[in-house]
């Protein structure tokens, strides 16, 4: 990976600069135009595209429930127990964020709350271009279960065996309803708009690659989106007393998801990166997704040099990663300096792929930079909030001049009037 010695005020301006390039003009027409075809001409586009993108050749979209009963049987035990174990402490996690709503009786003769209530029909997008994913299956539909969502539609792109049968196995045991193979952003569109075959839904769940990423920012107003959960990507602040060899392997783990994965090193000690970048070329000359690891750390990733550990930490706040592991000794001491980050990993036992899989956080996180302003999947987005209020007449009587009042200024006279046909408030 390059290694970047500049200042951090010019390393500060750099950041700017790619998160601006992350947005391609190109992908988004060629986005565009599978929304509108999708939208135009439903089934028969999701189709032509499966053949196109897919190679796979489809009449039906819709999965048997017998091939999903089938691929939990057909899955070996230690398989079986990985997701259970995943599903216990991904569940444990979750529930903890339940919101109940809230209600009170503040001012006498007032009732005011707020009422949470699911979302009826979510559609959760589980990737599967050039890795399968039954872990991101469970990532989405435990927490949608946990909040009470009625109806759960799953869609992957097609295979040409057929999906895996570990992702169907995970969509049987987290209790997905109707799983449909149809796969990038024709599937996005498909859930937005809905299709023949494939029921539109209240709000799109999942991760996915650059066409899918972008595909969920184009529908969002149509229907609801969690965030861009896009190509991975995984930051690492780390100093000399660092390990290259574990430090590399985080890397590569992030980058072997995608040629647009960007994994990231940020340290005050030159000596860790340069013996990084011969690590990392030792370990991608045995890893089988070489090619896309490569692509990644050659063209996305790059090793940041800082003198002082204050200066790591705000060059990562601008950076905003996905993943931010914290290779400092004594590292929960830094959770105070993170301001943006997905998922945090402290110190060196605590290596990425643990979140993926089985410690219990969401792995569904915001990339490209909208840690900014995103967070990862949880109970709280397969949720809404309504709000409601009760007045006696004693209570109408006591703040009905307030509401004349601020209604007379804004000139709204009929908010006025609305009041006053109440006998008690005139
Ligand atoms: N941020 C997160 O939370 C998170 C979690 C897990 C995975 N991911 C990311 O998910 C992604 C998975 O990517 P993937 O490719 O394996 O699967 P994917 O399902 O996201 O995308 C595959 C689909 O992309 C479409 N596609 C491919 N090339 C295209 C082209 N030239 N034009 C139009 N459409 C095209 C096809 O329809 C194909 O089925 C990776 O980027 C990975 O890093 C992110
Ligand atoms: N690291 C991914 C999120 O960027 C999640 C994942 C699923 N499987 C393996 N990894
Ligand atoms: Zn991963």
């Amino acid at each position: 990976m390059k290694i970047i010695t500049a200042t951090l005020k010019e390393q500060l301006a750099q950041v700017k600069q790619r998160t601006a390039a992350l947005t391609d003009p190109k992908i988004e027409q060629t986005v565009r135009a599978i929304i509108e075809n999708v939208q135009q001409n439903g089934d028969e586009a999701l189709r032509d595209y499966e053949q196109k993108f897919d190679q796979v050749k489809l009449d039906d979209f819709r999965v048997p429930q017998a091939q999903i009963d089938q691929a939990w049987e057909q899955i070996d035990a230690d398989l079986k127990q990985a997701l259970r174990v995943a599903k216990t402490n991904i569940t444990s996690f979750h529930q903890q964020e339940i919101d109940n709503g809230f209600m009170d009786a503040a001012r006498p003769g007032i009732i005011r709350g707020q009422k949470v209530i699911p979302l009826a029909t979510v559609g959760l997008y589980v990737p599967g271009g050039t890795a399968a994913y039954p872990s991101s299956v469970l990532m989405s539909a435990i927490p949608a279960k946990i909040a009470g969502v009625k109806r759960l539609v799953m869609v992957t792109p097609p295979q040409k065996n057929g999906i895996n049968p570990a992702v169907l196995a995970a969509a049987k045991l987290a209790g997905v309803d109707d799983v449909y193979q149809v796969g990038g952003a024709q599937a996005i569109a498909a859930l937005a708009y809905g299709t023949e075959s494939i029921p539109q839904v209240d709000k799109i769940l999942g991760p996915g690659n650059i066409f899918v990423a972008t595909a969920k920012k184009m529908v969002f107003g149509q229907v609801a989106i969690d965030m861009i959960a896009g190509p991975s990507e995984i930051g690492i602040i780390a100093d000399e007393s660092a390990n290259p060899r574990q430090v590399a392997a985080d890397l590569l783990s992030q980058a072997e998801h995608d040629k647009l994965a960007r994994p990231i090193l940020v340290t005050t000690s030159l000596e860790l990166a340069k013996q990084v970048n011969q690590e990392l070329e030792v370990q991608l000359a045995t890893l089988p997704r070489q090619a896309i690891a490569r692509a990644s750390v050659e063209n996305q990733g790059f090793i940041a040099v800082l003198p002082t550990v204050s200066d790591l930490f705000r060059l990562m706040n601008a950076i905003a990663p996905e993943h931010l592991e914290v290779q400092l000794p004594d590292p929960s001491q830094y959770l105070s300096e993170i301001q943006n980050a997905g998922s945090v990993f402290l110190g060196k036992n605590a290596s990425e792929p643990l979140g993926d899989y089985v410690a219990g956080p969401n792995h569904i996180l915001p990339t490209s930079g909208t840690a900014r302003f995103s967070s990862p999947v949880g109970v709280y987005d397969f949720v809404k909030r309504t709000q409601f209020i009760q007045y006696r007449a004693d209570a109408l009587a006591s703040e009905a001049k307030y509401v004349t009042k601020l209604a007379r200024v804004e000139g709204l006279e009929g908010h006025a009037r609305a009041i006053e046909t109440r006998e008690v408030a005139k």
